[in-house]
């Protein structure tokens, strides 16, 4: 069977032979077979032997049923008969311990059926006790190495160090069994080159066999292990415990030269078993499953090694932890011992098999055995000649150093000193006006926060202020509950002061849709109440020439979103529908405008309107001194001798109404700009110093409030406040 590798099968053999620092030639994977002794379970059930020992390689197995012997044939077999010794001397591990203090990474595994001898060829029976050490002469293979390996490196004469780091397998998890803490699963990486390693594993450097053996002690006892039918201490987990070993080499090539490292690794697998035969149940069987698993993954990798042309391709390592941290020993440049252990008795006949069947295999596996090379021979030519260049460069460069003339030296640094006080000097400037910008900045911040704190507090204001106008307009007291979509929704409803007087017809008093009271140009029949009204073409009109069809449209478009009550008061649900109620509406106002121009109240003269622009929408030109109507309306402003024939006396709340109409109507926008940083005090008023920014609204603001206070008081009965309690800051009356 065994056609490849030297003639006794031992890989380190040849090894040692060829040049060191060269890549080996193919090797393959040593097997060497171990047939256990019949337990006293299997004698007990009177189980028969199935296998036979013919020779010191070949295996004999003689199928239950009678039929031809099959053979097999290894690097080494040995019977039940064979002690722990024999076994360690068979397997040749101290040559592969040579080779490992060479550089050579080397690999020992046992491979086989649970509760074929694996944990006992590799560490002995189970410990009886607690802290009870294995008896001398039943020490497996890893103990006998140890010591070997304590006595060798003692009598080597060159510094070595040793250290070992113990992980299992368990469940698909890494976990190391020399962590200082409870054991967690560990991450397996790859680098280039590392290849796969397991990161954060704890690696222990002993000096003695008594601490080497402590390890080993801890790890055996943390390692995973139960017990079923076939064994009462089943190993539960693959467990790996490396040796590494780091060895200077004497004399040093070179004084910066690494030192050797090779490695050690002894495997020992969980057995494969079928859950058939060990009864294992729940966690037992999840165990047995991923030991399964795992194991075939392994067989899978080593078929496919098998196949030279695949070999080259892709071996599927990364299935599972165990192919990951096998695959330098199995497809790399480690050298590899398997030592496939079996039961002899028949029952286990069909496993016996398959694990032969699995060794046979494995030991036609090869690999490239490589020892480490020299650094300096590692060292391409070219990046040597470079080195040695640079280390030229950094003499010539010390020597220079040395020979500065100490007076040059002393120049430049007061040179230096000036150029570093300078510099501190512009950054303590700079530092400084950096304060100060930055303190200008917060003020800045600070004014523009309340500019627009004011600035809300006015828009709310005059929000609020036009709403409590159309309430005085459409009905002193609002329904109780939440605001109505329309001002016109206020009972009881009286006319508004402000809106020219009513038609008498019953009809026309109240709004066709809301049921509020209507001026009489809204009033939808109004041509059958009112034959006197105008309802030609605005050409015919008595309004100037000037108030276009698209003046008209444009003043009821900038009206109707600002108040929409009030345009659908003044020009009818549907705007221009109604255009013969806009004209009169207009012309009103004119009339109210002829009337300020001419006259009106004194002090509202006085204050005055020095900005035209709410009037220029009807034109560049006011209309002046054209007479527009022979008849001055009833709420015509005092001191206009038109007004002594006007039905009624027209108050200065009248006029001021009007006059905010009027602004109303003829504003193109009411957008509160935002005023400056304050001039005055902080105490000031927001309306008075947002006022100052804002004449319009605050002039506006102030109006709203007379007319307000006016309307609400003519409705309680109360008389008109003097000049001076017309104030910005008075509190308002509820609406
Ligand atoms: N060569 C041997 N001589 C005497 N007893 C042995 C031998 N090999 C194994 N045994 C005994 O057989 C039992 C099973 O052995 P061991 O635990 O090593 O099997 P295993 O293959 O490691 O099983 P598992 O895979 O379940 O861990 C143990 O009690 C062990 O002492």
């Amino acid at each position: 069977m065994e056609k490849r590798g030297s003639p006794d099968g031992d890989p380190a053999r040849s090894l040692e032979q060829g040049p060191e620092g060269l890549e080996g030639p193919e090797t393959p994977i040593q097997v060497v077979l171990r047939v256990r002794p019949m337990s006293a379970a299997e004698l007990r059930r009177g189980e028969q032997s199935a296998l036979h020992c013919s020779g010191t390689r070949t295996l004999q197995v003689s199928p239950p049923g009678g039929g031809p012997d099959v053979a097999f044939r290894f690097g080494a077999v040995l019977d039940g008969a064979r002690s722990q010794e024999d076994v360690f001397r068979a397997c040749g591990v101290r040559r592969l311990g040579e080779l490992a203090l060479r550089g050579f990474s080397c690999t020992v595994f046992t491979f086989g059926q649970t509760g074929s001898g694996k944990t006992y060829t590799l560490t002995g029976p189970p410990p009886q006790g607690e802290g009870v050490p294995v008896p001398p002469n039943l020490a497996g293979i890893m103990q006998r190495t140890f010591a070997w390996l304590l006595d060798r490196v003692q009598h080597l004469g060159a510094p070595v160090t040793l250290r070992a780091s113990y992980l299992e397998i368990y469940n698909e998890q890494v976990r190391d069994l020399l962590s200082l803490g409870s054991a967690r699963p560990l991450p397996v990486r790859w680098n280039k080159t590392r290849g796969f390693y397991v990161e954060q594993l704890r690696v222990v450097e002993f000096g003695s066999l008594g601490a080497l053996m402590e390890l080993l002690q801890m790890g055996l006892s943390r390692r995973r292990s139960s017990a079923h039918t076939l064994n009462q201490a089943s190993s539960r987990s693959h467990a790996l415990l490396t040796l590494y070993i780091s060895r200077q080499t004497m004399p040093p090539a070179d004084p910066g030269e690494p030192p050797v490292g090779g490695k050690l690794c002894f495997v020992d697998l969980a057995g494969s078993e079928k859950v058939a035969a060990t009864g294992s149940r729940g966690e037992l069987m999840l165990e047995a499953n991923s030991i399964n698993r795992s194991l075939l993954a392994l067989g899978h990798c080593i078929s496919l090694l098998l196949d030279p042309q695949r070999k080259q391709s892709h071996i599927p390592f990364r299935d599972s932890k165990l192919t990951k941290l096998l695959a330098d020993s199995l497809g790399g440049r480690g050298l590899t011992l398997m030592v496939a252990c079996v039961s002899p008795s028949a029952q286990c006949l069909p496993e016996t098999l398959s694990t032969l069947r699995y060794a046979s295999r494995a030991q036609r596996v090869t690999t490239r055995p490589q020892a480490p090379k020299s650094p300096v021979a590692k060292q391409p030519p070219r990046l040597e000649i470079e080195i040695l260049q640079l280390q030229e460069e950094n003499r010539c460069l010390r020597a220079q150093l040395g020979q500065i003339d100490p007076k040059a030296s002393r120049l430049s640094g007061a040179r230096v000193a000036w150029a570093q006080r300078n510099l501190y000097g512009m950054l303590q400037e700079f530092m400084l006006e950096n304060e100060r910008l930055r303190k200008e900045k917060s003020q800045l911040q600070s004014s523009q926060a309340r500019a627009r704190d004011e600035q809300r507090l006015l828009a709310q204001q005059v929000h609020e202020l036009e709403r409590r106008l159309l309430c005085a307009c459409y009905g002193p007291q609002p329904r109780p509950g939440p605001a109505p979509p329309c001002p016109c929704v206020m009972v009881p409803a009286a006319p508004c002061p402000a809106l020219p007087p009513l038609c008498c017809c019953p009809c026309c008093h109240l709004c066709p849709l809301c049921r509020a009271p209507l001026a009489h140009w809204a009033c939808p029949r109004r041509d059958l109440h009112l034959p006197q009204e105008p309802t030609e073409p605005l050409a015919h009109s008595p309004l100037p020439s000037h108030v276009t069809h698209s003046r008209v449209h444009q003043l009821f478009r900038s009206l109707s979103p600002k108040c929409p009550a009030l345009c659908q008061a003044l020009f009818g649900h549907r705007g221009f529908r109604h255009r013969p109620g806009v004209i009169p509406a207009l012309r009103e106002f004119l009339i109210s405008r002829e009337d300020s121009t001419k006259g009106g109240p004194p002090d509202a003269c006085k204050k005055g309107d020095p900005d035209p622009a709410p009037f220029e929408v009807m034109g560049p030109k006011a209309p002046g001194d054209m007479p527009l109507c022979a008849q001055a309306p009833p709420w015509a402003p005092p001191g206009n001798p038109d007004s002594a024939k006007c039905p009624r006396e027209r108050s200065h709340s009248d006029w001021t109404q009007t006059r905010v109409l009027a602004e109303m109507l003829m504003e193109e926008e009411v957008v509160p700009s935002a005023p400056p940083l304050p001039m005055g005090t902080p105490n000031t008023s927001p309306v008075l110093r947002g006022g100052a920014a804002v004449p319009n609204l605050a002039r506006r603001l102030e109006a709203l409030r007379d007319q307000i206070g006016s309307s609400l008081r003519r409705g309680r009965g109360q008389p008109p406040p003097s000049e001076a309690a017309r104030s910005p800051s008075r509190v308002l009356p509820p609406c």
